[in-house]
């Protein structure tokens, strides 16, 4: 028997009776005994010995889940093949699959779309390498690579348990903001060879999506990138979590009638989005920032391995604080959790200065749940989707590559980051901002297109669009 991880709340059983032995009315009142019920039934197949049945049954937890499954496999002439459920049926084959824009239904189409015709484009583009972006995939497709170093929370699980989450972001890139993604993961973990690697498929991309490759090394695999091609190269963790994360605490901020330069922040995690998240602050002007990883507070009277690390000791805890995640969180202003699940308790928050602001980021458990904390704090985020305030990169990226694909920009540049923050943050109206309201869903579809002329704007202006859209996406040139 398959066993797999269950949630949502519905199961699928698949199993085998044996005619003779046992009617489908015990199995029903076996599951019914336990908690469960039945809301579909479908046979799969059937003959004079066995019948196999797919049962959906709704549940409330994973415990009644367990008890449903315990009483049926007690019953006599009953197997059971698998338990599935809603998520995993999902993930069947995958979440996405290429389609082409136009049928071939004769030799003439079969001509234009590949040889002979095709091979005037082929020489078109040689003679005049540009022409990629206009008779090719490139102007509308980027990659999204990792692998699998840091995928979500859950570390280093590998290049093909991390497609899920790949797949997972280039639907989102379509649905939100237009841009076709490939998922690229790679069975490699040594930066040259990630760097070379990409370099070498980037002929297809016009633009190329880091994601959940764990720090040190995204920051140079990054820089080295960004410098080597002429195509924006966008750690997601990195910059995606931090424009998002700006964004949502500029309204935070004021709702709970706080500055960012008066705030003792402290942030925990400080990996690829701690870090990112932290350099956005700074630059937006934060002065009492403490990072904080596993050994506890970074500061500079310190020595680290990581030169990371160091660097960031030098730029933070102006007051030179030690001590653990719950020393230094007493008397903060602000929790920024890009770290672990479950590392505070209510007690902790307790400690913090009057009016908290607690975003605790970690995917796919946070560093502490909302709902505990929900009466004694001004503000709690998650990246999570069920929860209020999401603060999650997804916010950003499809609507920053939208517009530096749509302005062939060669970098997405500092500039450009904060005009998209910026963006985000003024789609919520002093009207409309509430303690549960701080950052827009991501399915407001006002928020892709604000990102969007921002973004535009801001790369014309830095110097770096190669191309000029006008609002309504068509091109002067
Ligand atoms: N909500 C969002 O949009 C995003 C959330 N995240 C989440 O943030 C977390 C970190 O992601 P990355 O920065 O990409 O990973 P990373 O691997 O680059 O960094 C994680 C850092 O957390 C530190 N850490 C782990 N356990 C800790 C503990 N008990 N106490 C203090 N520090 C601890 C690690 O030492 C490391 O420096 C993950 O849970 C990820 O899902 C990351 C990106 C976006
Ligand atoms: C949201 C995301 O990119 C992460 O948790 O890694
Ligand atoms: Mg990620």
């Amino acid at each position: 028997m398959i066993q797999r991880n269950l949630d949502g709340n519905s199961i699928i059983i698949r199993l085998e009776m044996k005619t003779k032995t046992i009617n489908f009315g015990e199995v029903a009142s076996a599951i019914s005994t336990a908690g469960g019920d039945i809301v579909a039934i479908d046979v799969i197949s059937t003959n004079q010995d066995v019948t196999v049945r797919d049962l959906t049954v709704a549940i409330t937890d994973s415990e009644q889940n367990k008890r449903i499954i315990d009483q049926v496999r007690k019953l006599d002439g009953v197997t059971i093949i698998n338990v599935s459920d809603r998520t995993f049926l999902l993930h069947l084959g995958g979440k996405i699959e290429i389609t082409s824009k136009t049928p071939i239904n004769n030799r003439e189409d079969l001509s234009r779309v590949y040889t002979p015709d095709v091979a005037r484009i082929c020489t078109a583009i040689a003679e005049e390498p540009h022409k990629a972006y206009s008779l090719t995939i490139k102007r509308n497709t980027i990659a999204v690579v990792s692998d699998g170093s840091a995928v979500l929370g859950l570390g280093n699980i590998g290049p093909e348990a991390a497609m899920p989450v790949m797949e997972g972001k280039a639907m989102l890139f379509k649905q939100f903001a237009g841009v076709d993604a490939f998922p690229i993961c790679l069975q490699t973990q040594d930066t040259e060879e990630i760097i070379r690697t990409i370099k070498a498929i980037s002929p297809a991309f016009g633009g190329i999506n880091l994601e959940d490759i764990s720090s040190p090394r995204c920051f140079e695999i990054e820089e080295r990138l960004n410098k080597e091609l002429d195509i924006p190269v966008f750690h997601d963790d990195q910059h995606g979590t931090a424009v998002v994360l700006y964004a949502g605490l500029i309204n935070a901020l004021k709702l709970a009638g706080k500055t960012l330069e008066n705030s003792k922040i402290v942030i925990c995690g400080i990996g690829a989005a701690g870090v990112a998240c932290s350099n956005i602050l700074l630059s937006a002007g934060a002065k009492r920032l403490i990072g904080v990883d596993r050994e506890g507070a970074l500061v500079r009277t310190a020595v680290y391995d990581n030169p990371v690390w160091q660097s960031y000791a030098e730029r933070t805890n102006p007051e030179l604080e030690e001590g653990t995640l719950h020393e230094v969180l007493k008397g903060a202003d602000v929790f920024i959790g890009v770290s672990k699940g479950n590392l505070l308790t209510r007690e902790h928050i307790l400690t913090m200065a009057k009016d908290p602001i607690v975003f605790a980021m970690a995917n796919p458990v946070p560093e502490i749940m909302p709902s505990v904390i929900e009466d004694i704090v001004a503000v709690a985020a998650t990246g999570r989707s069920d929860y209020p305030n999401q603060i999650n990169n997804v916010l950003c990226f499809p609507g920053i590559f939208r517009a530096a694909l749509d302005c062939r920009a060669s970098v997405i540049n500092e500039e450009m980051k904060l005009a998209a923050a910026t963006a985000i943050a003024s789609s919520i109206s002093d009207e409309e901002r509430t303690k549960h309201y701080i950052i827009p869903s991501v399915f407001n579809d006002r928020v892709v297109k604000r990102i969007r002329e921002s973004v535009i704007e801001a790369a014309i202006q830095t110097g770096v669009a190669r191309r000029f859209p006008r609002k309504n996406n068509e091109t002067t040139s």
